[in-house]
């Protein structure tokens, strides 16, 4: 049984005939933490997107927990335990929080569910969304319609439904986009809390997000990962700098 949770081997992507990944590797252990940063256009969500089996992708391997992915449909993936949010809101804004937490868990278990099943199940997903709802800190939000939580409680509910299925590798699309400094450091010790025991990988364009959660930091430029060592060996990585030269340099030597 593969160590890994998630392995990457020579994958790449092209759309028409622009090659947007171009070879990636990467291998990131059970329980670690992996932010993936790259300047704008380095092709990190279209990473995610064929992680998530949204896209094919063109050439190479992908695994989860030592098993070939590769080619599968999103909701095989998310069943055999890897669940990703989005940089755009996924939330239904009419049900409450609670509701958006249980559908979450429904969808996520699926046709697993059989119809003598069904009165035990239900109990299960509803003890579920109340420990998620508990795990995310919107207790008190409960039966508010989603769309009158303020954004950062938004974003909260996102990461609730992402990990409500229960599944062990978590994938997370600029959590704290458009967050103020306190609440992107709320939302940190939120992640850091609701991933303890899990694999996180997630793409980050905040350098203090990303140094606060990351164990491990993937760099990919242009399509392909050309360094993936802990912060403090990124931090003082020339290639990293000179690739990050005309980007987000400030911050990565903050
Ligand atoms: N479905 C698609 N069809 C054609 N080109 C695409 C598609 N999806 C992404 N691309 C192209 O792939 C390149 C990488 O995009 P991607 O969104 O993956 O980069 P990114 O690193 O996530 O950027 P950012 O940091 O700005 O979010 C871009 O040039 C984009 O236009």
């Amino acid at each position: 049984m593969s160590d890994n949770a998630l392995e990457l081997k020579d994958v790449r992507k092209s759309f028409g005939s622009s090659e947007i990944i171009r070879g990636a590797n990467l291998s990131v252990a059970k329980g670690e933490r992996c932010a993936v940063i790259g300047p704008n256009g380095a092709g990190k969500s279209t990473l995610f997107n064929l992680v998530s089996g949204r896209f094919g992708v063109s050439a190479g391997a992908i695994r989860l927990n030592g098993r070939d992915i590769t080619g599968l449909k999103p909701f095989e993936i998310n069943r055999l335990g890897l669940a990703r949010s989005f940089q755009i809101s996924n939330l239904f804004d009419k049900l409450s929080v609670y509701e958006n937490l249980r559908c979450a868990v429904l969808w996520s278990l699926g046709y697993k569910y059989s119809f003598w099943q069904r009165l035990n199940g239900l109990r299960d997903v509803h003890e579920r969304a109340e420990m998620v709802l508990e795990q995310i800190g919107l207790r008190r939000q409960r039966n508010v319609p989603a769309a009158v939580l303020t954004y950062a409680e938004q974003r909260a509910l996102e990461i609730g439904i992402t990990i409500a299925g229960g599944a062990d590798v978590i994938l997370l699309d600029e959590p704290t986009a458009g967050m103020s400094r306190s609440e992107s450091d709320a939302a940190v010790e939120l992640i850091h809390k609701v991933t303890v025991g899990k694999t996180l990988v997630m793409v980050e364009h905040d350098m203090s997000v990303v140094f606060g959660l990351a164990d491990k930091i993937a760099v990919l430029v242009y399509g392909e990962v050309i360094a993936c060592d802990t912060p403090a060996n990124i931090r003082a990585n020339a290639e990293v700098q000179a690739a990050y030269l005309g980007h987000d340099n400030d911050e990565l030597a903050a």
